[in-house]
């Protein structure tokens, strides 16, 4: 049986909604790559279990010799995460148009396991290709996207990813239902604060994301995986207003 490595998270803590000055609108610049390990820990309920459980089905999916993309790497730690697992080699490319977060990743890959290749490529995921992938992740990141980009990128992972390969996307989400989306927010207010967050720091935030996280609802997810191509896809794992989904590309 597998020994699980504990995922490589190492920033300040995030404090920047608690000061005067704030990213406005949000930006993954580089005071927020700066927090952003203890950001997101604190911000995404189960980010830890996501990313562990990401690596037991890229154990099941991954070939040898093909490549896994991370689009969305940020400061590299699913990439770190997967290379500390996945034996066969492999070509990782990470993937942020973030130039702050592609020197915390090229840090953090500084101690990977030397079996696998590394590329990271800092532009945006719309101008890069995809191919001879057998695993493509795209964690908390389709939500910053304009809308009218997402089928597009979906189309392009999904010719890019070899047939039998899996594309696992997490994603915060929204409820049709407006009584269920209240509650939820509520609920996920009330996580942000139980991991330390004051009221004035969670506020702050959901002004500054306004406009720039925009979520689908769970079926709008699995709408466009359908239209993309996919020919299966199923919900893995939900907590309250945040999900995985994997869409698996058929053989035909
Ligand atoms: C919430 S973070 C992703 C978290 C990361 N996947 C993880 O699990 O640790 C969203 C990331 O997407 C990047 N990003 C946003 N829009 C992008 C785009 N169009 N192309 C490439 N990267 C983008 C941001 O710079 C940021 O690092
Ligand atoms: O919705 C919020 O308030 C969040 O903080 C969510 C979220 C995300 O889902 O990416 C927003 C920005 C950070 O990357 C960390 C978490």
């Amino acid at each position: 049986m597998q020994e699980i490595p504990r995922l490589v998270l190492n920033s300040k803590k995030d404090e920047l909604f608690a000061s005067k000055q704030y990213p406005k609108p949000f930006a993954f610049n580089a005071e927020v790559a700066g927090v952003f390990d203890d950001m997101v820990k604190r911000s995404i309920p189960l980010y830890c279990d996501v990313t562990t459980y990401l690596g037991d089905w890229a154990l099941d999916y991954y070939k040898a010799g093909s490549h896994i993309y991370d689009i969305g790497c940020s400061t590299g730690t699913t990439m770190i995460h997967l290379a500390q697992r996945l034996e066969k080699p492999v070509t990782f490319f990470g993937v942020d148009n973030s130039s702050a977060m592609i020197a915390k990743a090229e840090e953090k890959l500084d101690h990977a396991p030397e079996q696998h290749r590394y590329q990271l490529i800092c532009d945006d995921v719309m101008n890069v290709a995809i191919s001879n992938a057998s695993v493509v992740i795209i964690n908390y990141t389709l939500q910053f996207l304009p809308i009218t980009q997402r089928l597009a990128l979906l189309q392009k992972i999904y010719d890019g990813l070899c047939p039998g390969g899996i594309l696992f996307v997490s994603e915060k989400v929204r409820f049709d239902n407006p009584q269920f989306q209240e509650t939820s927010t509520k609920i996920y207010e009330e996580f942000k604060e139980r991991q330390g967050y004051s009221r004035t720091e969670i506020e702050k935030k959901k002004e500054a994301l306004d406009n720039v996280l925009i979520p689908f609802t769970e079926q709008e997810h699995k709408d466009f995986l359908g239209q993309a191509g996919f020919s299966h896809c199923d919900s893995v794992m939900k907590w309250n207003n945040f999900m995985s989904l994997v869409a698996f590309k058929g053989y035909s």
